[in-house]
């Protein structure tokens, strides 16, 4: 048993990793946890975490930088069904495409665009920045025993876009910001978080374990 943590050059690893650590101990979770940059360790990991922050492009750049790892993180994923955790831009990265500054091209796993966000209420700033319940539109395990909704735990967010998927069916939470903001999408053993569990206490080491539990 492994869960891989996708190490390209965008930063925020350490943080993902320990909380990764913790949630794995807590939930008695037997297998390493990896943070590598080497395309075969992803190929024969059995959980695949891909974090990010900064822009789309430049998160797309950095994972097509590395050798082999596109056609590793493909085959591993789409082809082996392995569960698959994208975390903020390693969510948007999921998409067929960003928006941010450039038209850039996605994974492509889930169809849609990552756009700006556009509150309606002026006094709603843009970064979205801080913290947001979720509104769950379809139950899934990594929510398992997650309370939601106005009186649920709060989720840590840091981002101006976000992933608009084309199928509806596709975003399994939204959180509330001046109108609706995707903050989980996901099918079949695909999942993705726009915010940070590991920034997100309580949330996040129940979704990470969840996620560590998760056999799609
Ligand atoms: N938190 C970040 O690194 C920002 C992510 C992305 N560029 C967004 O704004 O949605």
């Amino acid at each position: 048993m492994s869960v891989a943590i996708i190490d390209y050059g965008s930063g925020n690893l350490r943080s993902a990793a320990k909380a990764i650590e913790r949630a794995a101990r807590e939930s008695g979770y037997s297998g390493a946890v990896t943070v590598t940059d080497d395309a075969e360790t992803v190929a024969g990991a059995d959980h695949i975490v891909l974090p990010g922050v900064g822009a789309f492009a430049d998160c797309r750049r950095g994972l097509d930088a590395l050798p082999g790892m596109i056609d590793a993180l493909t085959g591993a994923v789409i082809a082996g069904g392995r569960p698959f955790l994208g975390i903020c831009v390693g969510q948007q990265l999921m998409a067929s495409r960003g928006l941010e500054k450039e038209t850039t091209e996605g994974l492509g796993w889930i169809p849609g665009d990552v756009t700006l966000i556009e509150p309606s209420d002026p006094a709603l700033k843009v970064p979205h920045m801080g913290w947001n319940t979720l509104d769950v539109a379809t139950a899934h395990p990594v929510l398992a025993g997650i309370p939601t909704g106005a009186d649920g735990l709060h989720a840590y967010f840091v981002h101006s876009y976000h992933l608009q998927a084309g199928d509806p069916a596709h975003v399994l939470a939204t959180a509330d910001y001046g109108g609706s903001v995707t903050a989980i999408v996901g099918r079949d053993n695909l999942v993705g978080t726009q915010f940070h569990p590991e920034k997100s206490q309580a949330l996040g080491l129940a979704l990470l374990g969840n996620f560590l539990r998760w056999r799609p």
